[in-house]
């Protein structure tokens, strides 16, 4: 018999509990419809509380969520209000262990593509239940709900939990996972330096809740741009989580660089491996062709035009996004979100023998002497436990050198523009060029 109770929170608004219930037996009647002889209604009159109730033959017990001061505890969402016995359920399902994922820019169009794959298994695993924490902008409160209720609609079984809030002290409680996308667009006219102070302000005041509150191994992965100088400041802001559990989102640039090797080779892009970006996700960005494979052979012995390989190719790969926006009149977002699940797959999944990904990472004891204390894009290995090692067989010639060290000067600019933001003293902004992102026309 399932039992709800309205508990009166600290504040002043209300906060849905359902307790410890004996909900095991009635999971697949909320999970699925045709089968329940329960009902659940929400209504969330204009201005005022979402309240939400659930009826059914033994139960009529009124469920209420409050959205009037933001700033509160997240909430969590309708259905995922109910609370069940998932003891029970892992025993019969075999089900590992809940866990926790944060997502900041909820209600943003990656997110759109990225949460649908989260909750359906494909990231963790059909034997992993998940909670989303979805953490959004005050002003996308609203819309917050409206992904939280297709989340609802969606029925996925290993989706257990849904909340949503603003304040990342309440959204990143205990989360095992921190995929901060929210970032604030770059604005007509504004400066690189202006994009990297204000959304580095955002990522300081991320890596500060991180750290105040997140489990302590979990692992970060940051989208919203700058990605690498954001990452690097949210994780000098979160000093008692390990540098290393951070990273800058390159993936999607390992992905582009992928497709194009095939097209120019004529094979499908399974056949393209090892293929490494270097440094920021900028127009600095180096795809490297040196140790890439096609088919297990160097690229360079499948593809022997050097030319467009230096200068095509590269470019090809680094501008693609901005090329995308002009087709799309928006930037990349379907395709991001798939570069999300991959770079999270590859570390929770062992990296197949002789291969590695790209991802952006704190560079710390590098081994191909790229300056220290930077957040770098670089050829990494998995043994599927959701941390990585770096990859030491790899070759370097001038061309590549040289490029990497086009993009490290960037970084280590970008890093002295964010100084305050890092607790390194005073920020000075001398940017070489202002570089577009890969996403900006
Ligand atoms: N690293 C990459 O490969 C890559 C690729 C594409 C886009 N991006 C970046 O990802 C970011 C998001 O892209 P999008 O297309 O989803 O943008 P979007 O504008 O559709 O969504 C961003 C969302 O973040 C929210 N937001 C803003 N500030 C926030 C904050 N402080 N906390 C929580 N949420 C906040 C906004 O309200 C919005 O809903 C952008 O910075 C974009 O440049 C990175």
């Amino acid at each position: 018999m399932a039992m709800a109770e309205l508990i009166p929170s600290s504040s002043s608004s209300l906060y849905t509990k359902t307790t410890s219930l004996q909900y095991s037996s009635q999971l697949s009647n909320v999970l699925s419809p045709r089968l329940s002889n329960q009902r659940r209604v929400c209504l969330k009159p204009r201005n005022s509380t979402i309240v939400c109730s659930v009826t059914s033959k033994e139960v009529q017990a009124p469920v209420s969520v409050k959205t009037e001061d933001p700033k509160k505890k997240p909430e969590c969402y309708g259905v995922f209000c109910l609370t069940y016995d998932l003891k029970a359920e892992e025993e019969t399902k075999s089900w590992k262990k809940l866990i926790n994922i944060a997502v900041s820019g909820a209600a943003g169009m990656i997110s759109n593509h990225l949460l649908f794959k989260l909750a359906s298994g494909e990231v963790f695993g059909p034997d992993q239940p998940i909670a989303l924490k979805l953490l959004g902008s005050e002003r996308s409160l609203q819309a917050l709900e409206g992904v939280a209720m297709e989340l609802e609609d969606s029925l996925f079984p290993l989706l257990r939990e849904v909340s949503i809030g603003i304040d990342p002290y309440e959204v990143f409680q205990d989360v095992e996972w921190a995929l901060l996308i929210g970032a604030k667009p770059r604005g007509p006219g504004m400066e690189r330096a202006g994009l990297l102070d204000i959304n580095g302000q955002i990522f300081a005041e991320q890596g500060k809740a991180l750290n105040a509150v997140a489990s302590r191994n979990v692992k970060v992965m940051v989208v919203g741009n700058p990605c690498n100088t954001n990452a690097l400041i949210c994780l000098k802001n979160a000093p008692d989580i390990p540098a290393k559990n951070f990273h800058a989102l390159t993936r999607l640039d390992e992905n582009r660089a992928k497709c194009q090797l095939a097209l120019k080779a004529g094979v499908f892009y399974d056949k393209v491996s090892n293929v490494t970006i270097w440094g920021n996700h900028s127009t600095t960005q180096v795809p490297d062709f040196l140790n890439a494979k096609i088919d297990g052979l160097p690229v360079k012995e499948v593809i022997k035009d050097t030319k467009w390989l230096e200068e095509e190719f590269t470019q090809k790969v680094q501008t693609r996004g901005g090329v995308l926006i002009k087709k799309w009149g928006r930037s990349s977002a379907a395709s991001t979100a798939v570069s999300i699940v991959d770079a999270i797959r590859s570390l929770v999944t062992p990296t197949p023998e002789g291969d590695w990904f790209s991802t952006g990472v704190y560079t710390a004891g590098n081994p191909y002497g790229i300056a220290e204390d930077i957040v770098f894009s670089m050829p990494c290995r998995s043994k599927g436990d959701g941390d990585y090692e770096l990859v030491k067989d790899v070759i370097f010639d001038d061309y590549l050198w040289n490029r990497i060290k086009k993009t490290e000067a960037e970084l280590l600019a970008e890093k002295k523009c964010v100084a305050h933001l890092t607790g390194e003293g005073i920020a000075v902004c001398d940017l070489p060029g202002d570089t577009m992102l890969p996403g900006e026309m």
